[in-house]
C-alpha cells in the first residue's frame, strides 16, 4: 500500500460570493469588459475559495507549509517544486456577482512517477463548486512535486531557439507577452505568493527557471477568455488543459484554437514554437 493512502479522501470546504469589485480587478486585468447578460466570465473561479493561511505559516515556495497536521489539506510531499500540471473542468452553469459559492474539494489521488526532469509527485484534486446551493463547476486537478534542482542546473526552460511560431494552422490567433505587472496581478487576484511568479532570484537560484513564471491557470484563463471571443461568453461546458513546458514572463505568448462544437483544440506557444500549454474543449 502507498505511503500516501492515507491521505485520499481527504477533503476541505471553502466558501465564497462572488463579489463585484473582484470581477472589476480580473476584468482590467485580463483588458476585457463585462459579459453582455451580467454573467461572470469562464475562468474567474480559480479566484474563489483562496487559500488564506497567516503569512507565518508559509513555506519557502511562498505557498502554505505542507505538514502532517490535521489541518493541512495538501499531503507533505517531499519533494519541494510545486507546479500546476493540468485541470480538466465542467461548467454546469455560469457564475454570477452575489452568489454564495461553496466549494468542496477531495484528495482523489497521489501518485510517485518518473518523468523526464526527474520523480514527479501528483496530486490530483477534485473540486466541486456550488454557487446559492446550485453546482456550478466540477473540476480535477493535478499538481506535481518536482525534486529540488542542483544550484549548478541548467536554467529551464533552455533559451528561446530561433525556429518561430506558425499561426497558419490555427482559426484564432492571440499574441500577447506576459509582463511583470500582469503576474503580479493574476498573483493578487487569486492570492497566491507562490514565489516563482514574482521573486526573480528565488526562482532562478532556487528552482533553476530561466525567469518568472507565468501561472498555469493564467495561461489556461487567456486561452478560455480567446475561446470566449471566439464562440462567446461561458459558451463552453468543458474544458481541459495540460502545462507541458513553463511559459517565461517578458517573452511572447501564442494563444490559438481551433475546430468548433465538441473538438476545440486551442494551444499555447512560446516565440521559439516550444509548446507551453494543451487544451480541449466543447461548446
Ligand atoms: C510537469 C513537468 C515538469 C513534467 O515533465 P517531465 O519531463 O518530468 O515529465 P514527462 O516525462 O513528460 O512525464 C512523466 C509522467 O508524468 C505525466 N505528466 C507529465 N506532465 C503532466 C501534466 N502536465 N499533467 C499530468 N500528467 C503529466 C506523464 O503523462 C508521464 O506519466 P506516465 O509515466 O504515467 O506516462 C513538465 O511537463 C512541465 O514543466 N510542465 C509545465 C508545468 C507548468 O508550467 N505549470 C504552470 C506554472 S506552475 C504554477 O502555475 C503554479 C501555481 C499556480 O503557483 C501553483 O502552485 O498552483
Amino acid at each position: 500500500m502507498s505511503e500516501w493512502q492515507g491521505w485520499i479522501g481527504r477533503e476541505e470546504e471553502r466558501r465564497d460570493r462572488v463579489d463585484a469589485s473582484a470581477l472589476a480587478r480580473w476584468l482590467a486585468t485580463l483588458d476585457r469588459g463585462p459579459t453582455s447578460d451580467g454573467a461572470v466570465p469562464q475562468g474567474f473561479h480559480w479566484c474563489l475559495g483562496l487559500p488564506d493561511a497567516p503569512t507565518a505559516q508559509l513555506g519557502n515556495d511562498g505557498h502554505p507549509r505542507r505538514d502532517e497536521s490535521e489541518d493541512s489539506f495538501m499531503p507533505p510531499a517531499p519533494l519541494p517544486r510545486r507546479m500546476w500540471a493540468s485541470s480538466e473542468v465542467e461548467f454546469l452553469r455560469p457564475l454570477r456577482v452575489g452568489e454564495t459559492i461553496a466549494r468542496r474539494s477531495r484528495i482523489a489521488a497521489i501518485a510517485e512517477k518518473q518523468g523526464g526532469s526527474g520523480k514527479l509527485l501528483f496530486v490530483t484534486i477534485e473540486h466541486r463548486t456550488h454557487a446559492d446551493d446550485a453546482l456550478a463547476l466540477r473540476e480535477t486537478q493535478s499538481i506535481v512535486f518536482r525534486e529540488a534542482a542542483p544550484p549548478d542546473a541548467p536554467l529551464s526552460p533552455p533559451a528561446p531557439g530561433a525556429a518561430g511560431f506558425d499561426a497558419a494552422a490555427w482559426d484564432a490567433h492571440r499574441p500577447m507577452t506576459p509582463n511583470e505587472p500582469l503576474l503580479f496581478r493574476y498573483s493578487a487576484l487569486t492570492f497566491n505568493s507562490h514565489r516563482i511568479h514574482y521573486d526573480l532570484p528565488y526562482a532562478r537560484d532556487a528552482e533553476r527557471y530561466r525567469g518568472l513564471v507565468v501561472h498555469g491557470p493564467l495561461t489556461a484563463t487567456l486561452l478560455l477568455d480567446l475561446a470566449q471571443r471566439q464562440f462567446g461568453d461561458n459558451a463552453l461546458t468543458r474544458f481541459a488543459f495540460r502545462g507541458l513546458s513553463p511559459a517565461i514572463c517578458g517573452e511572447p505568448l501564442h494563444l490559438v484554437l481551433r475546430g468548433g462544437g465538441d473538438a476545440i483544440e486551442l494551444a499555447a506557444f512560446a516565440g521559439d514554437g516550444r509548446q507551453i500549454m494543451s487544451g480541449t474543449a466543447a461548446t
